[in-house]
């Protein structure tokens, strides 16, 4: 039998080493429907509909070194701890992110680069957390969004935990909580230096206020006008990440992108990002080699029309398949397969 191998360019054998990162290889897959951090409950049913799109399969596809595993939904009892004013849902929220920690953190320490499938944005808390536990070296958070996230319960107008966890989570902040009762095994040890926001066009007052007087990078809509989506993401990681020596968590609401490519998200807003900006952000960042664990939350099928929906899903299950190395330029064959397969003939395919 011939084995002769297809002899690649050199040109491809350079993308070939450039997408085959490695350490980007290994993926833990973990699902949190939880939807009690805002009121639209059709959230719970992301993880769901984002699997049944054939995103495991999608993913093992990109190329022969990807290993994936999917380690289901969390699952929490609800631990009996008092409400806090302004915090709706509270109880939930606090017993919900501990097993979202103890998840991710698992999932990182097996060696995988995890990937969290939302939910509310409030389960960031957790992802975070847990990455940050797994982790002995710091990490930085790259947060895609429309929104900040950044209001405490003082400042919160809904009050609805969604548009909270960067604000549970930045070290800066801690000072302007009160004690959170059944939360004692997260501390707010990330500096809000390494965190920076990409897509902001829907920001609180206060959210502003705290943007401004602790200098937080924060790239909007107008940002990604005025430098192009390439600059943007580059001086981002420069901010966070200036030594290139960080794991990065990427925490991605699908309202970062435009009402028009995600329609059926809870808080959409419209003039946000183009899908093609939404993952050229996460091809980069798949190039770092550095992305340790990457949250797609706020999907909710229970809104819009069935095609609404399917653009949705499709545009997240897009920007997860480039933060793994699919390339649009198109992935080559598996270097392996003998020549007489390309192109098949007849003969080659024996039925
Ligand atoms: N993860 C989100 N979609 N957050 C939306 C937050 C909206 C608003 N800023 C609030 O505090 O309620
Ligand atoms: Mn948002
Ligand atoms: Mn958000």
């Amino acid at each position: 039998m011939c084995e002769m191998l297809i002899k690649i360019p050199r040109v491809l054998q350079v993308f070939t080493k450039h997408f085959h990162n490695g350490n980007s290889s290994k993926i833990g897959v973990l699902g949190v429907p939880f939807n009690k951090g805002q009121p639209k409950l059709g959230v719970a049913k992301g993880p769901k509909v984002i699997r049944d799109a054939g995103l495991i399969q999608k993913l093992s596809e990109i190329h022969e070194l990807v290993d994936v595993k999917d380690y289901g939904d969390v699952s929490y009892n609800i631990n009996e701890v008092k409400e806090i004013l302004n915090m709706k849902e509270y109880p939930h929220f606090a017993s919900c992110n501990l097993e979202v920690s103890r998840n991710v953190e698992k999932i990182v320490k097996d060696g995988r680069i995890c990937l969290t499938l939302g939910g509310d944005h409030s389960i960031a808390v957790g992802t975070v957390d847990g990455h940050i536990k797994a982790k002995t070296e710091n990490i930085c958070i790259l947060w895609i969004d429309a929104h900040a996230d950044l209001n405490t319960n003082k400042t919160s107008s809904s009050g609805n935990v969604h548009g909270m966890p960067m604000a549970l989570l930045a070290r800066e902040l801690s000072d302007y909580w009160p004690y959170l009762p059944g939360m004692d095994w997260q501390k707010p040890v990330i500096s809000i230096r390494n965190v920076a926001y990409i897509g902001l066009r829907s920001v609180d007052s206060y959210e502003r206020l705290v943007i401004d007087r602790l200098g937080i990078t924060a790239f909007g809509m107008e940002d990604v006008e005025n430098y192009g989506i390439n600059t943007v993401v580059k001086m981002a990681l420069d901010r966070i990440d200036p030594e290139g020596r960080r794991s990065i968590h990427v925490s991605y609401d699908i309202d970062s992108l435009d009402s028009l490519e995600a329609p059926s998200t809870g808080t959409s807003v419209r003039g946000g990002l183009t899908l093609r900006e939404g993952i050229h952000i996460m091809e980069t960042i798949h190039k770092t080699g550095r992305l340790g664990a990457m949250d797609l939350v706020e999907v909710n099928p229970s809104i819009g029309s069935e095609k609404d929906v399917n653009r949705t899903v499709e545009a997240a299950v897009h920007v997860i398949l480039a933060a793994f190395g699919h390339s649009r330029r198109g992935l080559l064959p598996k270097t392996s397969l003998p020549l007489q397969t390309f192109p098949p003939t007849k003969e080659s395919i024996k039925i």
